[in-house]
């Protein structure tokens, strides 16, 4: 490895100077790369930003990376520089070789770390904050996701700066409507209208962050992002439980709950945060972090399994698309992360979704009962206290489903529609976990509950943007001409040329590493199923008559439309829509829908004020979303019921594999035969075993990989061994 921690001064703006190696990390908005600085031979991070994916303004870019030129602290990740290259913006950075916390807690603690790495990533973590309080900069997005660590078991805090600015149109500073954050990690105060933050939002997010890394996920985690928005609004403040984590300090519960208080007032500042007596006794670093990842492989090797385990679980994801029309509304609300939203309009979704009484009630406990129940279930059924799904008849996976308390997915369960992608989730029982000796094992259930939580897939640019190129510190302006532009989709091609050839390209084209071409992919900063985003930045992304957005500004767009709005509607009188004809059309993103005001009746606004009464012109959209999807999926069904043999069915029930009848809404009784009901029923099954099966195939081929990259280590490690030896002989 070459050295590290060079100055600003040292890095050119030419692309050419820099050879792209592995992918080291992925988040939504940005690949990251090793790389070496050649000429002096030094490894750095390239952060590769496609500005095409976001409706970003030069300015803004130009005068972050500025501010994040002047950051200078050991605690923060610094940008060397940075410079436009063709429609990536590339950040050059120190490179820290452990990645975030959150890659090492996915792949080797998914339960947490103990507390005394806790209490020294923390520290570090906090003195970044104190630095960045201290020079007026608020971070938002303090996250497991953005610690970095280094082999030394240095602790860097990253992201400030021109990701955030990714996000926003213009002065965020100035717009008291939008946010940049994480919903599992966002205060309180950040989503109330009109009562402004500062930087005790770090401070709140700084406490969920410490609930991260104690449990390996953030609070509210395996939540739809407009639950957990209202959750922090509502509920009272997560924490670390008195009973529940005994194995905690009483001083770092103490801690934690000093940073979750929901009056940011009461908050402490991060200087005095750091007085605590937490803080006062935590261990340097290099003795509490180090050994956390002592005989891990490589970091890109770790990248890549990550990214194994994604494709496998996204590769069940691609399916046809009225299929995936039909679970691309579970999709958005598994929640997502660092996105926008108008307050005004979460206000009105929040008053509307306080008319179902199971929200509002959720409490954080029954999230705890659900996983208690799950693992109580699964370690019942496995008898080895890990989870088996696929041994789960659907009997038992129903009820695993139903005992959850998410009452959306309930919504349409009663209707005897388990959403595919939710026995997908039940399915995927098994993720590979290194151990901490190096060697591979699966993770226990719990690890399930980290899979349902925040995340991000990545989209290719779907518009081409007008170039602008040119470093964002001073330097030269880099010309590159349209016909060099290489796409992502080209990137793979590259993969298999000699090297000489590939670093050319790679010069060329940032976005080349890794041998698996996802299609989307999810994000390995979430710990979380996939997420479709949108396409892009929208237009006119104010001109709320256009839509019933709830969220547009960012990557992601959400809309105000609530499966639990409407419940049990009758089928029998829904009448069968083509999607060309209704009022609602599919947004190129999650699968939201959008109302298109130009076929609503004159006169009826697109989108009212919420109050009490929902007022008709506001749930119609909602009824007429619903019926819609009703209509695709009971297509989906019965497309796949022809394509099924009916003796395979016969085969199944005669052996006893069924499960017992979903329960169904006494007002389905009427429209749907019973004749279908069973059918749906076989078909449910047979899609929940196909899936697990699918997963435990993916995962024992990633398994099989890594133990291959481990034995190869080993033979070049015993094949050094044997040359010293030789050597050694020689000489004596
Ligand atoms: N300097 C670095 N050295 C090593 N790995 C890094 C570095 N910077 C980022 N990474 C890895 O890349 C991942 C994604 O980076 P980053 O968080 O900056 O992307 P992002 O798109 O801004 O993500 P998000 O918006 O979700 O936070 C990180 O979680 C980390 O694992």
């Amino acid at each position: 490895m070459g050295r590290m921690g060079g100055n600003r001064s040292n890095y050119s703006v030419n692309p050419a100077d820099y050879k792209l190696l592995e992918e080291v990390g992925y988040g939504a908005s940005a690949t990251v790369y090793r790389a070496i600085y050649l000429p002096l031979n030094e490894v750095v991070a390239i952060k590769c930003l496609d500005l095409d994916r976001f409706n970003c303004n030069l300015d803004d870019i130009r005068r972050e990376a500025q501010t994040m030129s002047l950051i200078d602290h050991p605690n923060v990740v610094r940008a060397y520089c940075s410079f436009v290259v063709e429609q990536n913006l590339w950040v050059i950075m120190p490179f820290m070789d452990e990645g975030s916390c959150l890659h090492l807690m996915k792949i080797a603690y998914p339960d947490g770390f103990e507390e005394a790495a806790i209490g020294s990533i923390l520290k570090e973590t906090l003195k970044a904050l104190e630095y960045l309080h201290q020079q007026g900069h608020i971070h938002r997005d303090v996250k497991a996701g953005n610690i970095l660590l280094d082999s030394n078991g240095f602790v860097k805090l990253a992201d400030f700066g021109v990701s955030a600015c990714m996000f926003d149109t213009g002065d965020r500073q100035r717009s008291r409507n939008t946010f940049v954050g994480t919903p599992c990690w966002m205060a309180p105060e950040v989503l109330q209208p009109g009562s402004g933050y500062n930087s005790k939002a770090d401070i709140w997010s700084f406490g969920i962050t410490a609930l991260e890394l104690a449990h390996g996920h953030a609070p509210f985690s395996k939540y739809p992002p407009m639950k957990v928005l209202l959750m922090t609004i509502q509920n009272a403040p997560p924490g670390l439980d008195y009973d529940r984590d005994k194995k905690f300090s009483k001083s770092f519960k103490e801690m934690v709950a000093m940073c979750l208080v929901k009056d940011q007032t009461k908050r402490p500042t991060a200087e005095k945060l750091l007085k605590h007596s937490f803080f006062k006794y935590a261990k340097p670093p290099e003795l509490s972090v180090k050994k956390l990842f002592a005989d891990l492989p490589p970091l890109w090797n770790r990248v890549k399994a990550l990214q194994l385990k994604d494709a496998a679980q996204l590769a069940l994801k691609k399916m046809p698309s009225a299929e995936q029309e039909a679970i691309s509304q579970s999709e958005y609300q598994r929640g997502v992360s660092a996105w926008n939203f108008d307050v005004d309009d979460l206000k009105a979704q929040a008053s509307l979704v306080r008319d179902d009484e199971d929200i509002v009630e959720m409490r954080e406990e029954d999230e705890n009962k659900f996983f208690t129940n799950y693992k109580d279930a699964t370690d019942s059924q496995s008898g080895m206290g890990k989870k088996n799904s696929e041994k789960l008849p659907l009997g038992e996976l129903t009820s695993l489903v139903d005992s959850d308390d998410m009452k959306q997915s309930e919504s349409l369960n009663k209707k005897g529609k388990i959403l595919e992608s939710d026995l997908q989730e039940l399915g995927s029982s098994k993720n590979i976990i290194w151990k901490r000796n190096g060697s591979i094992t699966e993770a226990s259930a719990s690890s399930l509950e980290k899979d349902t939580g925040t995340s991000k897939t990545k989209t290719q640019p779907v518009k081409s943007r007008q170039t602008q190129s040119g470093p964002l510190v001073p330097g030269a302006v880099l010309g590159h001409s349209s016909s060099e532009k290489v796409r992502p989709s080209e990137r793979f091609e590259n993969e298999n040329q000699p090297s000489g050839e590939k670093i050319n390209q790679v010069r060329r084209a940032p976005s080349f590493s890794g041998p698996l071409m996802l299609p989307n992919r999810a994000s390995a900063n979430s710990l979380s199923a996939p997420i479709k985003c949108s396409g892009g930045f929208r237009d006119s992304l104010d001109d709320k008559s256009k839509t019933n957005l709830v969220q547009i500004k960012g990557r992601f767009s959400v809309t105000s439309e609530n499966l639990d709005l409407v419940k049990d509607i009758p089928l029998s009188s829904v009448p069968r829509r083509s999607s060309q004809g209704s009022p609602l059309r599919k947004s190129a993103s999650v699968g939201d829908w959008m109302l298109d005001s130009k076929l609503l009746p004159i006169g009826q606004p697109p989108k009212e004020s919420a109050n009490t009464n929902i007022p008709a012109s506001l749930l119609m959209p909602h009824l007429q979303n619903l019926f819609q999807q009703t209509s695709i999926q009971q297509d989906l069904i019965m497309n796949l019921l022809n394509s099924l043999q009916p003796a395979e069915a016969v085969d199944a029930s005669l052996n006893g594999k069924l499960p017992p009848p979903l329960p169904r809404s006494s007002e389905n009784n009427g429209s749907v035969d019973s004749a279908t009901s069973e059918r749906e029923r076989l078909l449910l099954f047979k899609i929940a075993e196909l899936q697990s099966r699918m997963i435990n195939l993916s995962d024992e081929l990633t398994s099989e990989k890594l133990k291959q990259m481990q034995l190869e280590q080993q033979l070049i490690a015993l094949s050094s061994q044997e040359q010293h030896g030789d050597i050694r002989e020689e000489v004596a």
